[in-house]
């Protein structure tokens, strides 16, 4: 077989994902080859991801390169994929995810707890994680922060933030243990679908016997399960990764748990619901729970959210 040739953005969290699945890869002898693509994510730094309009903004390029069979296979953060790909387009495998939950990274050595009431200042560009703060913690004050991690710390210790609210996955990745400084907890800041996950996406036009062996050597079946309910719950809501939903699915076999819901971009309101069920119910515990969401108040939620977004 041809090497693999591995489509993937040149950041370094994304360079460092490509190189993840490639490992795999060759754990089964198969070769690659690293393409790098420029996105429009990467392009536009100093506007908010939210600002630009979600959808796609990573995985766009990427895709019309798979479509031109430039690259076999695309790797991006399951995060950064949109609930739902254009006509032609599949997620062949998850990797293994990482710890799921977000973390709170600074330079200072003392960082006041969250619980204690004394002024902060988080840098985070995500809605998720902003309407949690100010859900939970309203006395925390947050800045708009962009850019790739090492531009956010940098920007940090200028003097921009006390911290930084980030996904574990992705400090850990790049490397930056040493300056968490807390592990948020998992039920108040339920993660973004997909984080910690890496997904794999391919063209319908991948020969099946290739598509197979990429299947067999990098999918994490316990993993895949999970995204499953979470991606479903997420078509439900028709929403982009600037939404400010949440879902965290865990398989403990034979049963699969899914916990998540919406808060509103204030903090105002957080509407939260939970299911289980077997693995073969991934997609239908998804789709209760979105449902369960929208019937909580959630329908009427999600058209101001979408509206204040311009989404
Ligand atoms: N939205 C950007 C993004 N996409 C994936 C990760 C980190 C890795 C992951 O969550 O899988 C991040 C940064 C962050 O949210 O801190």
């Amino acid at each position: 077989m041809k090497p693999i040739r591995i489509g993937t953005r040149g950041s370094k969290l994304a360079l460092y994902q490509a190189h993840h699945v490639a490992d795999l890869l060759h754990k089964r002898n198969l070769a690659t080859e690293i393409v790098i693509i420029e996105t429009k994510g990467d392009q536009v730094l100093d506007v908010a991801i939210s600002k630009i309009g979600s959808k796609g903004v990573f995985t766009e390029e990427l895709e019309n390169q798979l479509a031109e069979r430039k690259v076999d296979i695309a790797v991006h953060s399951a995060k950064d994929l949109p609930s739902r790909l254009p006509e032609g387009f599949e997620i062949i495998a998850f990797t293994e995810r990482e710890k799921a939950n977000d973390v709170i990274l600074s330079h200072k050595k003392e960082l006041p707890d969250l619980d204690s009431k004394k002024p902060l200042l988080l840098g985070t560009s995500s809605t998720r994680r902003i309407a949690t703060l100010r859900y939970y913690y309203p006395h925390v004050r947050t800045t708009d922060i962009r850019g790739n991690l090492q531009t956010r710390i940098a920007k940090m210790e200028n003097g921009v933030c006390d911290g930084l609210l980030l996904a574990y996955a992705g400090v850990h990745r790049m490397g930056y243990d040493e300056l968490i400084r807390s592990d948020l907890p998992l039920d108040q800041f339920i993660p973004a679908v997909g984080q910690g996950c890496i997904g794999v996406e391919a063209h319908q036009s991948l020969a099946p016997n290739t598509k197979a062996a990429i299947y067999e050597a990098v999918n994490h079946i316990a993993t895949a399960f999970c995204l499953q309910a979470e991606r479903s719950f997420l078509r439900v809501l028709e929403g982009g990764c600037s939404i400010p939903a949440f879902a965290l699915a865990v398989w403990e076999g034979p049963t699969l748990h899914i916990k998540g819901g919406l808060l509103q971009l204030e903090g105002k309101e957080r509407l939260y619901d939970s299911f289980q069920g077997s693995e073969k119910e991934a997609v239908s515990l998804g789709i209760q729970l979105a449902e369960s969401i929208l019937a909580k108040g959630g329908d009427k939620l999600l058209k101001e959210i979408k509206q204040q977004l311009h989404e």
